[in-house]
């Protein structure tokens, strides 16, 4: 790296654009898309895609509700060529599509575009020409006024040859290719020579592409005010964009574009395309999706979108990619997870989408929320309820959800990775004693008394560490009964200081799982766990856990750590 980058590079101008109207517009439709996948995508391909991904492709892009598909530069290849004669003489292109295929101002290029467009029922032929100095004095030798002439000599081609054939429905796209970098006196000027050229008022886009992105996206916005003012009011001028992503704004460049006087926008899904790509119009689509404007395209099942785009273009999709990328809907840190479970919880059918950390519901793009919250180190007790919650329908109670998550995260601490859903389930189930043997087999229960006096008796066969055991209890009710009986058994003063329950599933197949707070002698309390068809099987369940989680303490664990784990209060 340089010291000193200003002897090397230059920075760009600013127009002096006056009473810029731009910065305070606001996006209310949709542009008119063209997908260019087909032209500048596969022009930047490693690979570029053979016949059978064009279709593929070509297909896709039909689907999604494209109107406007740029499907190749016929005069380039004879695969560019066939593929277009395959789509006009099996009749593939339905009656709301039209068609785009580009071609330099190169007479010979010219004459085969048109020819390969033979029998098309409509067609946009875009010619382009670099119209920047440096392109101007190094790629072409030309002086301003030759760069005019050749405009004017390839847009009269054009038009010769066009009407030649009426049976088509023609539109002239005139690109002033490196328009961001060229002045605008020049792009204005070779513009006016291509509208002259090819007849004032018939249809014609101005297509003006930062060809390579040169500026910050304000700089850009204010050449297409500028352009705009000059050419946005002429009759049959449809004025068009093309950005590219050098800078990493190219969808920043277009939505101001599109404020500034733009109605047209070229790109790319995903934003493939030349180096860093062409504008990604997924990316404009759905950011305006996200301000309530309908984008007019179809993006409801993304994965499978993204999945064909890589096949035919043979290059993955990053996974923060924004809307697509495998982890662009997965927060993995604790605030961000606690935040948009409390949302989900508040959230109801029909509300106004305020989740945060979403700025999209998901399930608009056919993504589900499975993969919203994940859990790592950096998760917290929110991450974890939410999976286990929405995974295996348990609604921990907000004091077991800090014990659970403090475990989880010795386990994290460990391992180092990340835990699925199913990994914190079988956590939980090893921690609670959920699989235990362990626990009352048989159970008699009788209310003795009545209203403030009324007990309970119990009695029954208890499992404990692998011993049958004949017990009895009295309390205020079976729980108390039961944690009596249990520590008379076990040696333990049990105590239940609190105690939830909900059911799990519905149906036939529903089942109760309790959640019961405890303190075994001095210990701070600990929360056990149960889970059976009866509820308050269930609830004894949960104490039997609760001890037993105490008993099988290590002397130096129960040392060092009086109690499992210490609950805040
Ligand atoms: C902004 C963009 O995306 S532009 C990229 C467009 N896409 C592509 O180029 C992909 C397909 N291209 C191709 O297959 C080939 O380049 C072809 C078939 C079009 C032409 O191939 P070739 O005739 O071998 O020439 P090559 O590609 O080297 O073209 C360079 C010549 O075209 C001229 N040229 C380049 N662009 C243009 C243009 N837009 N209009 C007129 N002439 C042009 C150059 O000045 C150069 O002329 P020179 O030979 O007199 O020096
Ligand atoms: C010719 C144009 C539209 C182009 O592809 C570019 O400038 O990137």
């Amino acid at each position: 790296m340089l010291k000193q980058p200003a002897t090397k590079y230059r920075p760009f101008a600013p127009i002096g654009l006056q009473d810029r109207t731009w910065p305070d517009a606001v996006l209310t439709e949709a542009p008119i898309w063209l997908s260019t996948d087909l032209r500048d995508g596969n022009q930047a391909l490693v690979e570029p895609m053979d016949a059978a991904r064009k279709l593929r492709m070509f297909e896709l892009l039909l689907s999604i509700g494209f109107k406007q598909i740029e499907v190749g530069f016929p005069a380039a290849s004879q695969i560019e060529y066939d593929f277009l004669r395959k789509l006009i003489d099996e009749k593939r292109i339905p009656d709301d599509v039209t068609i785009q295929v580009m071609t330099p101002a190169r007479e010979e290029l010219i004459a085969r575009t048109i020819e390969a467009l033979r029998g098309a029922p409509r067609a946009i032929v875009h010619v382009y020409n670099a119209v920047a100095p440096a392109w101007r004095e190094v790629v072409f030798g030309m002086t301003v006024p030759q760069v005019m002439e050749l405009v004017a000599r390839s847009v009269t081609q054009v038009r010769r040859l066009t009407d030649a054939a009426p049976q088509t429905v023609w539109t002239l796209q005139y690109s002033p290719e490196t328009f961001s970098l060229t002045e605008l006196e020049v792009s204005a000027q070779a513009c006016e020579t291509a509208i002259a050229a090819w007849g004032e008022g018939r249809p014609i886009i101005l297509n003006l592409p930062t060809t390579v992105e040169n500026a910050t996206p304000n700089v850009f916005a204010d050449q297409i005010e500028w352009m705009s003012r000059r050419f946005g009011q002429r009759p049959g001028v449809v004025l068009s964009v093309h950005p590219h992503n050098d800078r990493g704004t190219g969808t920043a460049a277009a939505e101001l574009a599109l404020m500034a006087g733009a109605h047209r926008v070229e790109g790319c899904l995903f934003g493939n395309g030349e180096r860093t790509g062409n504008l990604d119009i997924v990316n404009v689509a759905l950011n305006l999706y996200t301000q309530g404007v309908s984008p007019g395209l179809d993006f409801s099942n993304i994965d499978e979108i993204r999945a064909t785009v890589e096949h035919c273009n043979q290059l993955p999709v990053h996974p923060r990619h924004p809307y697509v990328g495998d982890l662009v809907y997965t927060s993995f840190s604790g605030s961000h997870q606690d935040a948009i479970r409390k949302a989900f919880a508040a959230h109801e059918a029909g509300d106004i989408w305020e989740i945060p950390y979403l700025p999209i519901d998901p399930k608009d793009l056919g993504r589900s929320y499975e993969a919203v919250i994940r859990v790592n180190s950096q998760s917290g007790k929110g991450g974890m309820a939410y999976l286990l919650e929405s995974e295996y329908g348990l609604a921990l109670p907000r004091r077991l959800q800090i014990e659970f998550s403090q475990i989880v995260q010795r386990v994290m601490d460990v391992q180092g990775k990340e835990l699925s859903a199913s990994d914190l389930w079988q956590i939980f189930r090893d921690e609670y004693r959920l699989d235990t043997e362990d626990g009352l087999q048989h159970r008699v229960q009788e209310v003795q008394g009545s209203g403030i006096d009324a007990v309970t008796v119990l009695h029954g066969e208890l499992r404990w560490r692998g011993e049958a055991h004949a017990i009895r209890g009295r309390g205020t009710g079976p729980i108390d009964a039961f944690s009596r009986a249990l520590g008379e058994v076990c040696g333990h003063a049990i105590r239940v200081v609190d105690y939830h329950q909900h059911a799990m599933g519905a149906g036939a197949d529903a089942r109760s799982v309790a959640y019961v707070e405890m303190r075994v002698d001095d210990s701070r309390t600990l929360f056990g766990v149960g889970v059976d068809a009866d509820t308050t099987a269930a609830a004894l369940a949960a104490v039997v856990s609760g001890l037993a989680r105490v008993a099988d303490r290590s002397p130096e664990q129960a040392q060092s750590q009086p109690e499992p784990v210490a609950v805040a209060a």
